[in-house]
């Protein structure tokens, strides 16, 4: 969407680990349906990136910004518009997956209809799994199951750390899909992988030295 004012913005951005940084002043900007791949070697510094722009650390220097406000002055408010899909999935093994999906919700003092919980496991391809603990379940079927929160979610902003890991042929074409969809609706999304990604739309790429 050419001439969409970015809604995530990365100001003079300086990550350290030790002493050594990481990245320094990075600054870039993606705008409502916009996905960015963040591309780098194995230790480049993605995975840190996506976690300060998830606000869930901060950086040595520098800023972001959501919709124009600092992301640490209105930390609830962007919380509750991010979905971020990280290393760990955060699902409780012991309830099924349709639980896991309400109990996500719950956290977020939203309620899931029923409907909108069997339209998100149709799409993932798990409907006949709902009533199943995810302890039960393989490690695409899990990344299915955070997928098919991540879309059920009213979240305009996603933030996937190697959304395709574990999954199949069928599974990367899925999430594709779903990236194309969420941007065709105004979404945004910051993604890694290490593995080349087609939309439709076309994606930004940023990459890490
Ligand atoms: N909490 C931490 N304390 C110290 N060093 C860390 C910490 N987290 C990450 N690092 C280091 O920062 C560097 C970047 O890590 P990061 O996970 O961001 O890389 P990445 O680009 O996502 O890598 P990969 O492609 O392997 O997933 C690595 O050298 C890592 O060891």
């Amino acid at each position: 969407m050419t001439g969409t004012l970015p809604a995530l913005e990365a100001h003079r951005l300086e990550c350290l680990r030790g002493d050594i940084p990481l990245f320094s002043g990075l600054s870039f900007g993606v705008a409502p349906g916009q996905i960015m791949q963040v591309e780098g070697a194995n230790g480049s510094g993605k995975t840190s990136l996506l976690r300060i722009l998830a606000g869930l650390s901060p950086p040595h220097e520098g800023e972001v910004r959501w919709r124009g406000t600092r992301i640490a002055h209105r930390r609830a408010a962007f919380l509750a518009e991010i979905g971020y899909l990280g290393h760990h999935l955060g699902l409780k093994a012991e309830l099924s997956v349709g639980e896991n999906l309400r109990f996500a919700f719950a956290l977020n003092g939203l309620d899931l209809d029923p409907q909108k919980l069997e339209q998100a496991l149709d799409q993932v391809g798990l409907l006949d799994r709902m009533d199943l603990p995810v302890r039960a379940l393989s490690a695409g079927q899990r990344q299915r199951v955070a997928l098919a929160r991540l879309v059920s979610s009213p979240a305009a902003l996603w933030i996937l750390d190697e959304p395709f890991t574990a999954l199949d042929v069928g599974g990367i074409a899925l999430v594709q899909r779903l990236l194309e969809h969420h941007a065709a609706r105004g979404g945004l999304a910051v993604l890694t992988s290490h593995q080349a990604v087609e939309l439709r739309g076309g994606l930004v790429k940023l990459t890490l030295a």
